[in-house]
């Protein structure tokens, strides 16, 4: 368990920022030791230690600095567009470091708070914020984080929103072209339109007559595509049937970001890239009763040329092969009569007419205060502010996902609390 939260500084060395905001919280931590600096010598010595060469540590305004083993993340400069908002004092080399920074950072910010979870991310705490829009992850040495050092062959960091509550488990719907998965998603969403939304793909295919940018697809050209690619913006993509296609992370969170339930329309490539990925699905194939109506209702639609129709039969016979394979999905519906397909296709989400089709949103915003600090104990983040009984405790012990997505799971609630029950770990 650790103890140790930062703040907005004008000018602080290392370590008395590390004692000196434990001592701010005021709180003790259940189990292990507080660390209280109180006497100035104490951080002269301190410093010593740390840093040979005497090195100093000027924070601009709303800058903190938070110390990750031999490195120090100093996060600011949020609301500067051109700036990364993140740079690292490497005191092993004695070096800046000004990383590739990942993931969707956030809007502007100033004063805030920070206190480091796990050794491989920062939490941040918007100071004056509403409760959904105040926590935010730095990512610094979490898998997704060491994948893309890799990759880049430099320092990278990468920004997560916090989300408060969960959302439901997205759902990927695989098949054949012509198979009838857009008319069976079309159904769900006709039927249950604040319950689910559809994750927009990217696509390098030219639009059908019908479909709107956007709406059916994001359509794009190839380059713009794999430079995004490349930019790691895309959950998934695939060659399909001589385009490009891929979900874009962004497709994906704007629909949990409303609340509503994720349907990606995506082949089976895709199927077993998200299969690998941290997101969370439930995997649906879809089956033609056989390859002739398969053939039938691809005709029948009238949106391809006979070669594209050609090759996407090609095709169905491996796709057909493949959702078959063990351990990909985790139900295969055969869509013969339409109407008992879908019946079955709500079955397998737990739908039945008489339920409750709100939308899970997050309930009781509140307001977070202009002067706060964080205390970590366990899995749990005290937010204090100027009223010394009244906290604010946002639990962690069920987050999940990350970068380059969001953090779900988090939990935040108001409390009274007396020293005793901080103690005694009673919130
Ligand atoms: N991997 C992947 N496949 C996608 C994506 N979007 C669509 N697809 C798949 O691409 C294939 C072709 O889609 P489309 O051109 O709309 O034709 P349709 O399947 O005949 O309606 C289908 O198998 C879709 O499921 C995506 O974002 N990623
Ligand atoms: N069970 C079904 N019986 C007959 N026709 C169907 C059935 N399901 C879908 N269709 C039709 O087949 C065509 C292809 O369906 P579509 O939803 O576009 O397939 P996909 O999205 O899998 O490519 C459409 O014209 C649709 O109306």
């Amino acid at each position: 368990m650790s103890l140790f939260a930062t703040t907005t500084a004008d000018y602080y060395h290392l370590s008395f920022l590390k004692y000196y905001y434990c001592s701010l919280s005021g709180l003790k931590s259940v189990g292990e030791p507080v660390l209280m600096g109180e006497a100035p010598a104490f951080f002269a010595d301190d410093l010593q230690a740390r840093f040979s060469n005497g090195f100093h540590l000027k924070l601009k305004d709303f800058e903190t600095a938070t110390v990750v083993g031999n490195k120090t993340y100093v996060i600011g400069g949020i609301d500067e567009p051109t700036s990364t908002g993140v740079r690292i004092f490497d005191e092993s080399t004695g070096e800046w470091v000004i990383p590739t920074v990942l993931g969707t950072k956030p809007k502007a910010f100033k004063s805030h708070s920070t206190v480091l979870l796990n050794k491989d991310r920062i939490l941040i705490i918007k100071s004056n914020s509403k409760s959904n829009d105040s926590a935010w992850f730095l990512e610094v040495d979490t898998q997704f984080v060491r994948d893309q050092k890799k990759k880049f062959g430099s320092e990278v960091v990468a920004w997560s929103k916090g989300v408060i509550g969960d959302s439901e488990r997205p759902i990927v719907i695989s098949g054949p072209s012509g198979v009838g998965k857009g008319t069976l998603i079309n159904m769900l969403m006709k039927e249950f339109p604040s319950m689910f939304g559809f994750s927009v793909s990217h696509t390098t295919r030219a639009p059908r007559e019908k479909e709107e940018n956007g709406v059916h697809y994001h359509f794009t050209n190839r380059s713009v595509m794999e430079e995004e690619i490349k930019a790691g913006k895309f959950l998934e993509f695939a060659a399909v049937h001589g385009n490009l296609y891929g979900t874009s992370i962004e497709a994906v969170e704007i629909v949990a970001d409303a609340g509503k339930r994720c349907i990606l329309d995506i082949d089976v490539q895709g199927a077993r890239s998200v299969r690998a990925s941290s997101l969370e699905a439930i995997f649906i194939f879809i089956c033609p009763p056989s390859f002739e109506e398969l053939e039938k209702r691809l005709r029948a639609r009238g949106t391809e040329t006979e070669e594209q129709i050609q090759k996407r039969l090609r095709n169905a016979k491996s796709e057909l092969e493949q959702g078959n394979s063990p351990g990909l999905f985790d139900h295969v519906l055969v869509n013969n009569d339409l109407e008992a397909c879908y019946e079955r296709l709500k079955k397998i989400l737990g739908l039945n007419g008489s339920m409750d089709a709100t939308p899970k949103t997050p309930t009781g915003v509140f307001a977070l205060p202009m002067d706060l600090s964080l205390s970590k104990i366990d899995e749990k983040i005290l937010i204090n502010s100027g009223n010394a009984d009244q906290k604010i405790v946002l639990d962690l012990s069920s987050i999940k996902g990350g970068a380059p997505g969001r953090t779900r799971g988090l939990y935040m609630y108001t409390a009274d609390l007396h020293t005793d029950d901080v103690t005694n770990g009673n919130f």
